[in-house]
């Protein structure tokens, strides 16, 4: 099913294809992916029933909270070292699951684990990074979704420095693809903002070659 070719003109939540046209990159953007139905009932769910986690990093010898919250879920249940905390590892739900097929119509690939990001307020956030190391980066596809509050998915080149920075509205219910050597080239932020904002959820679905 293509969904984009199905949406009503006249609808407020018709989805929206973007394709960003960057060197080195595949990113692609669909904003109401979901409907705001789907995505109110889906945020809800999600912040309600998740297993949050707060994980941790050593600085200068000294443990600190990452700013944000998180849960991981895949296909194996096998507990991972991600950050300094031991990460577990949890089974797909049903609302996962929701979410996983529904996004698997845009991709080729079957999604083997999900990294879930819980941004309380306006000082969580995620700094400077790509995802994976050496040639995992150089082609993965990641699925972002987006549900509550909108941040900038601020993105950079990661050695050209006279490429001009980009800042993505990541908005709820938006899908956010990113493959091939995007995650090789580029990298990646959400910002701290002092602004007052609601709480927002990232998804990040992940796909590897074997
Ligand atoms: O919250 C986001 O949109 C990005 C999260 C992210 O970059 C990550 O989990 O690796
Ligand atoms: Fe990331």
């Amino acid at each position: 099913m293509d969904l984009f070719n199905q949406t009503d003109l006249f609808s407020t939540d018709e989805v929206r294809k973007t394709e960003f046209v960057l060197p080195g990159a595949d990113i692609v953007l669909f904003e109401n992916y979901f409907s705001t139905e789907e995505s109110n009932k889906l945020f809800n769910n999600l912040i309600k029933n998740t297993p949050w986690q707060q994980e941790q990093i050593t600085i200068h010898g000294k443990e600190v909270d990452y700013p944000r919250l998180t849960a991981w879920y895949g296909d194996a249940t096998k507990d991972m070292k991600y950050t300094n905390t031991k990460s577990t590892m949890h089974s797909w739900s049903a609302d996962l699951l929701f979410i996983k097929e529904r996004i698997e119509q845009e991709v080729n690939v079957k999604f083997t684990r999900c990294l879930l990001n819980y941004y309380r307020d306006g000082k969580d956030s995620v700094d400077w990074h790509q995802d994976y190391k050496g040639e995992q980066r150089k082609n993965t596809v990641i699925a972002s979704v987006t549900l509550g509050a909108t941040r900038p998915f601020q993105l950079k080149h990661s050695t050209r420095k006279g490429l001009k920075r980009l800042a993505i509205p990541l908005t709820h219910g938006s899908l956010l693809l990113m493959q091939g050597a995007t995650q090789e080239n580029w990298k990646h932020k959400i910002p701290k903002t002092t602004k007052k904002i609601k709480p927002r959820i990232n998804l990040t679905f992940r796909w590897l070659p074997e």
